[in-house]
């Protein structure tokens, strides 16, 4: 880069995805949040991890817009979430952020294409394009077939690939998993975190992962680890974003239900953003 070159704020990759400085939150007396900086670049997956009652879900909901700081801030792509009204906040959720949860998040009286094709219709899509949509994206992630089953009919890891789909069905750019692999065994947990990372890759999208477990945060770019509300190991890595992970031998390869090029064909190769 020469001198000259000007290094400004709207230069390509000088804006994270996301920004977080100085988060504090606290519950009454509690303090769950203790001062967290964090960044997310572009297409980046992050793991946070840490004991029970360390504050990694508080940090992931005050990053969603779920919660406002009690002080810092929070930047989507410069845009400062905490500054927003509940309104605006619940808008910016629907329509630039998905949430994969713990087992149990899907509507159980919805089919698993009605369940996926909710926040598209929630978003603005006519109940046809949503549902065309959906059964896209459940096909993508092995489920053809399944489009007609309730939660109740499913099993874990098929509720879980429901849950991703129905997650990024509106093509968010940030998406925040809460212990998505918790009620699993640890193989069928293995195959939800691959379908999360690699769909999440296809279309562009940040992830966070909120986890207890050091094999799910091992399938992300980068971990945090987070102790009594502060971030205590910045920026250690987990074996690297480009090696392989557990249980898969070619990090460059999708298992045969989310094939690259069948990701690419449905939602466009690089994603929507
Ligand atoms: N709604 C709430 N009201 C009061 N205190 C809360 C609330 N939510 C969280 N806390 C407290 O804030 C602290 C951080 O909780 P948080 O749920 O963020 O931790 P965590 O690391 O996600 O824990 P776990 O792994 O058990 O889910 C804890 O002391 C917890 O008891």
């Amino acid at each position: 880069m020469s001198d000259t070159t000007p290094v400004t704020s709207a230069w390509a990759g000088a804006v994270p995805r996301l920004a977080a400085r100085g988060l504090v939150h606290r519950f009454g007396d509690t303090s769950a949040l203790a001062g967290v900086d964090v960044d997310l670049a572009d297409g980046e997956s992050l793991a946070v991890m840490g004991p029970s009652g360390s504050g990694k879900s508080t940090l992931l909901h005050v990053l969603a817009g779920i919660l406002v700081p009690t002080s810092g801030t929070v930047a989507l792509r410069g845009l400062e979430v905490q500054a927003l009204s509940e309104k605006e906040r619940s808008l910016l959720r629907r329509r630039r952020y998905g949430f994969v949860f713990q087992l149990g998040q899907l509507l159980s009286e919805l089919s698993a294409l009605e369940n996926v094709a909710l926040p598209a219709m929630l978003t603005g899509a006519s109940r046809a394009d949503a549902q065309a949509s959906a059964g896209q994206w459940l096909a993508a992630l092995g489920l053809a077939g399944a489009e007609g089953r309730r939660p109740g009919e499913l099993s874990g890891g098929q509720a879980q690939r429901v849950a991703v789909a129905r997650a990024l069905i509106t093509r968010p750019e940030v998406v925040f998993a809460d212990e998505p692999t918790g009620s699993l065994d640890q193989a069928t947990g293995h195959d939800v975190m691959q379908v999360l990372r690699d769909a999440t890759r296809a279309v562009g999208a940040s992830l966070v992962v909120v986890t207890h477990d050091a094999d799910v945060a091992a399938w992300c770019d980068r971990r945090i680890d987070v102790r009594d509300g502060r971030v205590v190991a910045p920026g250690s890595t987990t074996g690297g974003g480009a090696g392989p992970r557990p249980g898969e031998r070619d990090a460059g390869v999708l298992p045969a239900h989310l094939g690259a090029a069948r990701v690419a064909d449905v939602f466009g190769a690089g994603g929507a953003r």
